[in-house]
C-alpha cells in the first residue's frame, strides 16, 4: 500500500494586528486557483437555482474565478459595465452563495479581465465539477483516448486491502490485454473506484500501445447510441464503432437488466470482440449472478473471465487517498485534519473527496488555517457534528499562521520579539483552552515550566492595556473553536 441556506447575521470583519501580520499560508499556494474554481462551481450551482436561465447565461457564464485572497473571492468579468452591474445587482446573491458554503463574512470583488486574458480564460475548459457525492468528474483536459478522465490513472490510485485484487487484475489486463482475464468484471458500491480503475487500464494501453483503440462507454450511453442508430438507420456505423476496438470499457453494466434489444446487441458486440482477443472490462454495482433479468448467455459470458470486487476503504486507505488528493491539488493540509475527515466519511470515496474540498473552501473563504475544529465546522451541515477538543498543536499552528510564521519556529530557540510574542500567546492560549499543566506546556515548547508561567502572566498583563491584543486573542479563540462559537464571538466596536 502506498503511504498510506440559513442566512447568518453578517459578521463585521475584525481587523487585528495578527490578521495584518500574516495570512493563512495555503491561500497563496499553487493550489489556490483550483480552490477558487471549486468554490466557483458551487457558487454557480447556488446562483443558478435562484435566477432565470437567461440571466444566468448572460451574466454568470462568462465570469471566471481568479482566486481567493485573504478570504475574498476574486472574480474576473469582461468589462467595467459588467463589473458595475455585478456590484449593483448580484452582490447579495453571491454573498448568500458564499454563506451557504460556510463563509462567515463573505467577501467578493470583481476585476476586469484584460482582453487577452479574457480570451485565454474563456478558451480554458470549464472548471472541473466538485469531487463529491453525485457527479462523476469528466475529463478536464484533452486526453489521447476520448472519454477518459486524465486523473484516473494507476499512479493516482491508492491500493489498500479493499481493492488490491481488483487493482492487480486491472494491472494484469493492462499489461496483457485480451490474454490475462477476459472479460474483467469489477463490481462494488457507488464511488469506490471502479471507473477509476477502468480508465487507468485505458490510459495505460493508449500510452504503451499508441495505435490501439480504446472505447469507454456507460451502459446508458451504449443504449442511447443503439436507439439513435436504429432510428437513423445507422446500425453499420454503430457496430463498426463498438466492434473495432482493442479495449472496450463498459460502466454500470447492471443497467442492461430488462433491456432486451440492448442485451441482444451487446451479446453480439461481446462475441465479436472476444473472438478477436480484444479486451473487455465491465463494471457493475453487483456480481453477474445478482443482475436480475439478464439473459443467461450474457451472464455466463460475464463469468468467463475474472470477477473481482472493491469494498469500502478502511481508515488508513481513506487517509492515504485524502493525502494523495491534497498533494495532487497542491494543498498543504495537516495530517490530523485529514484524519478527522477520514473518520467522518467512511464508505464513498467520491464523498470523501467532496468533504475535503468542503473543508478547503470553508478555510479559504474564512481565511483561517486548517485545524480540526475548522474541518469539523465545515462538515457539520453534512455529517454528524463532532466535538473537537483543542490540542496544543492546533493552538501552535493557528497562532503561527496568524503571525505568518512556520509553526516549528515558535517551538525553536529564536528570541526575537517577532517570535517571542506569538510564542507567549500560544502558551497563554494552550493554558486557557486545554487542561495541560505548566510543565507539559513547557515540555512541548522545549522550555521550563517557569517560562510558561512568565508567558501566561505577561499576556494577561498586556491584555488589560492592549485592545488590539484582546481582539487578536478573541479571534484566535474563535478560530480554534471552529469560528462561530458565540461565547468567543467578538464584534469590533471600533467601527
Ligand atoms: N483507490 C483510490 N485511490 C484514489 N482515488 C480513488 C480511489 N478509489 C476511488 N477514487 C476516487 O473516488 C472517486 C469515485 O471513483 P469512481 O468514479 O471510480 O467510482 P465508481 O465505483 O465508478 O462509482 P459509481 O458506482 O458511482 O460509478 C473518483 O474521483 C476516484 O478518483
Amino acid at each position: 500500500m502506498r503511504p498510506t441556506g440559513q442566512r447568518a447575521a453578517p459578521h463585521r470583519k475584525i481587523s487585528v494586528e495578527g490578521r495584518r501580520a500574516g495570512k493563512a499560508g495555503f491561500l497563496s499556494q499553487p493550489g489556490g486557483r483550483r480552490i477558487s474554481q471549486e468554490i466557483w462551481t458551487d457558487v454557480l450551482a447556488y446562483v443558478r437555482k435562484n435566477i432565470s436561465e437567461v440571466e444566468y447565461h448572460t451574466w454568470f457564464a462568462p465570469v471566471r474565478a481568479i482566486g481567493v485572497e485573504q478570504g475574498e473571492l476574486v472574480l474576473g468579468v469582461r468589462n467595467s459595465f459588467a463589473q458595475e452591474w455585478f456590484r449593483k445587482h448580484y452582490l447579495d446573491l453571491l454573498e448568500d452563495a458564499l454563506r451557504s458554503l460556510g463563509a462567515q463574512s463573505p467577501q467578493v470583488s470583481f476585476q476586469v479581465l484584460p482582453a487577452a486574458q479574457d480570451a485565454l480564460m474563456l478558451s480554458e475548459p470549464p472548471p472541473a465539477p466538485p469531487l463529491r457525492q453525485s457527479a462523476k468528474a469528466p475529463p478536464s483536459a484533452p486526453s489521447p483516448a476520448p472519454n477518459l478522465n486524465p486523473k484516473y490513472i494507476f499512479e493516482n490510485f491508492v491500493v489498500g486491502p479493499n481493492n488490491n485484487l481488483a487493482h492487480a487484475a486491472a494491472l494484469a489486463v493492462a499489461e496483457s490485454p485480451g490474454k490475462a482475464y477476459n472479460p474483467l468484471f469489477i463490481y462494488g458500491d457507488v464511488g469506490l473506484g471502479k471507473t477509476h480503475l477502468m480508465h487507468a487500464v485505458g490510459h495505460y494501453m493508449t500510452e504503451r500501445f499508441p495505435g490501439k483503440r480504446v472505447e469507454y462507454v456507460s451502459t446508458e450511453s451504449f443504449t442511447n447510441d443503439l436507439i439513435n442508430a436504429i432510428r437513423d438507420d445507422k446500425m453499420a456505423q454503430f457496430r463498426n464503432r463498438y466492434r473495432s476496438v482493442d479495449l472496450l470499457l463498459v460502466d454500470d453494466i447492471q443497467f442492461l437488466a430488462g433491456k432486451e434489444r440492448t442485451q441482444e446487441e451487446f451479446f453480439h458486440t461481446f462475441n465479436a470482440l472476444y473472438e478477436n482477443h480484444k479486451q473487455i472490462i465491465l463494471s457493475s454495482d453487483r456480481p453477474p449472478r445478482d443482475i436480475q433479468t439478464l439473459e443467461g448467455r450474457l451472464r455466463s459470458r460475464f463469468e468467463w473471465g475474472l470477477i473481482t470486487d472493491i469494498q469500502s476503504p478502511e481508515y488508513e486507505t481513506r487517509v492515504a487517498i485524502l493525502k494523495m488528493n491534497a498533494e495532487h491539488n497542491r494543498i498543504n493540509i495537516p495530517q490530523d485534519v485529514l484524519e478527522l475527515i477520514a473518520r467522518q466519511v467512511t464508505s464513498n470515496i467520491r464523498e470523501l473527496e467532496g468533504a475535503m474540498m468542503r473543508v478547503v473552501a470553508f478555510a479559504s473563504l474564512n481565511n483561517v488555517p486548517f485545524s480540526r475544529a475548522v474541518a469539523a465546522k465545515a462538515l457539520s451541515n453534512v455529517f454528524t457534528p463532532q466535538e473537537i477538543k483543542v490540542e496544543m498543536k492546533d493552538v501552535l499552528r493557528t497562532v503561527a499562521a496568524r503571525y505568518g510564521l512556520p509553526a516549528e519556529v515558535l517551538r525553536g530557540a529564536g528570541r526575537m520579539r517577532e517570535v517571542v510574542v506569538p510564542r507567549q500567546i500560544a502558551m497563554y492560549l494552550i493554558r486557557d483552552l486545554t487542561s495541560h499543566s505548566l510543565p507539559e506546556i513547557g515540555l512541548f515548547f522545549g522550555r521550563d515550566h517557569s517560562t510558561v508561567m512568565h508567558a501566561v502572566s505577561k499576556v494577561s498583563e498586556n491584555l488589560e492595556k492592549d485592545a488590539e491584543l484582546t481582539l487578536t486573542l478573541a479571534d484566535l479563540k474563535r478560530q480554534l473553536s471552529g469560528l462561530d462559537d458565540p461565547e468567543n464571538d467578538v464584534q469590533d466596536t471600533r467601527f
